[in-house]
């Protein structure tokens, strides 16, 4: 399947805002951190239901935000959840960006970078679409140390990239980044069950569950172009 067709699926069975509850813990956190100045130009690449470029917009006055889809039915979700005329959903794959050079600031991205078919293509294109001291923060739960993501290929049709920690550095510094920051971002607030629950239906036992959310978290790498 590809990620237009596995996606489309999860859009127009409402797996959107799932997503959005799930990865909003984390992503608040590190969207706060992004160093977003009034009327910069945001890209959300792989925005799903495209909540971060609307959070980015009412929060930091973000001036115009770009949320980037391969999947039409994503793109027409996240359409559809504000009237906000700054805010504009385009369908496009992460290879080959539909944007002109040197036009975004800051570009964002929350659990989707994994999936790019060429992600060394796809951190090049994002050095050719962010202007000069432009940053890239990568946010994902999918990577080598987080031992709890690594069976998540089997429950996708798509190919998904698990890089550690040092990859994602090597690989943004080959792409023509500086790393300016990596940081493993903790959930505190998703709910742990008390021991005397476990096992769940996911998790076998309490020590995983806490190192999964509390320790390990979300990996966020952020890449500033020279
Ligand atoms: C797991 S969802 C995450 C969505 C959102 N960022 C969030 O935090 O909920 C990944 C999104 O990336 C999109 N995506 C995956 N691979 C893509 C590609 N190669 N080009 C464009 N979009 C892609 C999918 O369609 C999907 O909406």
């Amino acid at each position: 399947m590809s990620v237009r067709e596995e996606f489309d699926d999860w859009a127009t069975s409402g797996r959107d805002r799932g997503m959005e509850e799930r990865h909003w813990n984390t992503a608040k956190q590190a969207l706060m951190r992004m160093p977003v100045e009034p009327d910069d130009t945001i890209l959300d690449l792989g925005c799903g239901s495209g909540y971060a470029g609307r959070a980015l917009r009412a929060t930091r006055e973000a001036g115009r935000v770009y949320g980037l889809d391969g999947s039409t039915e994503m793109a027409r979700n996240a359409t559809g959840y504000t009237d906000d005329e700054n805010v504009g959903y385009v369908v496009g794959d992460f290879d080959s960006l539909p944007i002109a050079d040197d036009s975004i600031d800051h570009c964002w991205s929350m659990e989707a970078f994994y999936y790019a078919t060429d992600p060394v293509e796809t951190l090049r294109e994002l050095t050719r679409v962010l202007r000069p001291g432009g940053t890239f923060y990568c946010a994902v739960n999918y990577y080598e140390e987080n031992v709890h993501s690594h069976e998540w290929d089997q429950f996708i049709s798509v190919e998904m990239t698990r890089w550690s920690r040092r990859q994602y550095r090597d690989a943004f510094r080959d792409a023509g980044f500086h790393v300016a920051e990596q940081d493993n971002i903790p959930d505190r607030e998703v709910t742990i069950p008390d021991e005397a629950d476990f096992p769940l239906e996911e998790w076998d036992t309490r020590e995983e569950m806490v190192e999964r959310y509390r320790e390990f978290g979300t990996l966020l790498t952020v890449g500033v172009v020279p």
